[in-house]
C-alpha cells in the first residue's frame, strides 16, 4: 500500500536520531498509532548514508520478532524519507535505567532473556546487530523490550569498520583491535548490557574526569562486578565477557542459564 504524509496525523516529537526526528503519528483510516521517522534526503546524501538506510530497511522489513521493533513501511517525497515504525509506548529503556539507577535482578533477567531471544532469531538469519546498547532499546506497553536500531547491522561475518560514533562502552575486544568479527560480538554486548542494567554503569566506562582508559580496559577485559550482584548473574556476565569470542556462552545456552530460568514469569497454566 502506498502511504503519503496525508495518511497520518503527526503528533509530538519522540526523539532526535542521527539523521532525523521521530514523531508519534496516527494513521487516519485505522487510528493505528505509529512512530514516524522523518529523514532528510539531503542529510542522508551528505553523509553517504543512503546505502546504510537501504540495508537497514531491507534487514528490518524482513525481521519479525516480538522483541524487534517493526518497520511497517516507508515512503518518500522529494525532500524526506519517512519510516513507519512500531510505536513503543514506554520509550527508551535508557531513561528508565537512569531514573532508577539500576534494575532489579528479576527485571534485568527478563530483559536479557528477551534480548537473547531476539539475538538468537537474527543470528539464525546470519544478521549481526553490532550496536546493542540501552540507547537502542525501547519498551512497549507490556514492558517488552524492542531492539530499535539496525543502523550498524550487517550480514555475518564482516570486516566492515564500524566508525565509532557514540559510546565505546559496548565495543568488543575484536572491534577495538579491528579484527574480523562475527555474531559473537553481540554476545559480548549482551554481557555489557547485563552488567549495565544490574549496576547502572558500563563495565569499562572511564571514571568521571579520569583518563579515557576504556579501550585498554576492554582489550584487557578489566572489569569488576560489584558485590550486590548475585553469583548466578555474575556467572552469566563473566561467561559473556570473554576476550576469546569462541569462549563466550552461545546464545542458546544464555536462554537456558540458571539466572535466566529462575526469573522467567511463572506460566499461568501450571500444568
Ligand atoms: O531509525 C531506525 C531506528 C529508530 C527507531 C526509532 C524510534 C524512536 C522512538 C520511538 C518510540 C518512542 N516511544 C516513546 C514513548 C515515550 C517517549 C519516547 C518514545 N519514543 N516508539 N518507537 C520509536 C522508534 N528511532 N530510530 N530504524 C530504521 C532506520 C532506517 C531504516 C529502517 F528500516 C529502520
Amino acid at each position: 500500500r502506498l502511504w503519503t504524509m496525508n495518511n497520518f496525523d503527526i503528533g509530538i516529537g519522540l526523539g532526535k536520531g542521527q539523521f532525523g526526528r521521530v514523531y508519534i503519528a496516527k494513521e487516519k483510516t485505522s487510528g493505528f498509532i505509529v512512530a514516524l521517522k522523518v529523514l532528510k534526503i539531503s542529510e542522508l546524501r551528505k553523509s553517504k548514508a543512503e546505502k546504510q538506510l537501504v540495508r537497514e530497511v531491507e534487514i528490518q522489513a524482513n525481521l519479525r520478532h516480538p522483541n524487534i521493533l517493526r518497520l511497517y513501511g516507508h515512503f518518500h517525497d522529494e525532500r524526506y524519507v519517512f519510516l513507519v515504525l512500531e510505536y513503543a509506548a514506554k520509550g527508551e529503556l535508557y531513561r528508565h535505567l537512569k531514573r532508577c539507577t539500576r534494575f532489579t535482578e528479576k527485571r534485568t533477567s527478563r530483559y536479557i532473556a528477551q534480548m537473547a531471544g531476539a539475538l538468537a532469531y537474527i543470528h539464525g538469519k546470519h544478521v549481526i546487530h553490532r550496536d546493542i546498547k540501552p540507547e537502542n532499546l525501547l519498551l512497549d506497553m507490556n514492558d517488552q523490550l524492542k531492539i530499535a536500531d539496525f543502523g550498524w547491522s550487517v550480514h555475518a561475518p564482516s570486516q566492515r569498520r564500524k566508525t565509532i560514533c557514540g559510546t565505546k562502552d559496548y565495543l568488543s575486544p575484536e572491534m577495538v583491535d579491528n579484527q574480523p568479527h562475527d555474531e559473537k560480538i553481540d554476545l559480548w554486548s549482551l554481557g555489557v548490557l547485563c552488567f549495565e542494567l544490574l549496576t547502572g554503569s558500563a563495565p569499562f566506562e572511564e571514571p568521571v574526569n579520569g583518563r579515557d582508559t576504556t579501550y585498554k580496559r576492554i582489550a584487557k577485559v578489566d572489569f569488576t562486578i560489584p558485590d550486590h550482584v548475585s553469583a548466578d548473574a555474575k556467572d552469566l556476565i563473566v561467561s559473556l565477557l570473554q576476550r576469546d569470542p569462541s569462549k563466550r556462552l552461545p546464545i542458546k545456552e544464555v536462554l537456558s542459564h540458571p539466572w535466566i530460568l529462575k526469573h522467567q514469569r511463572k506460566s499461568i497454566i501450571n500444568v
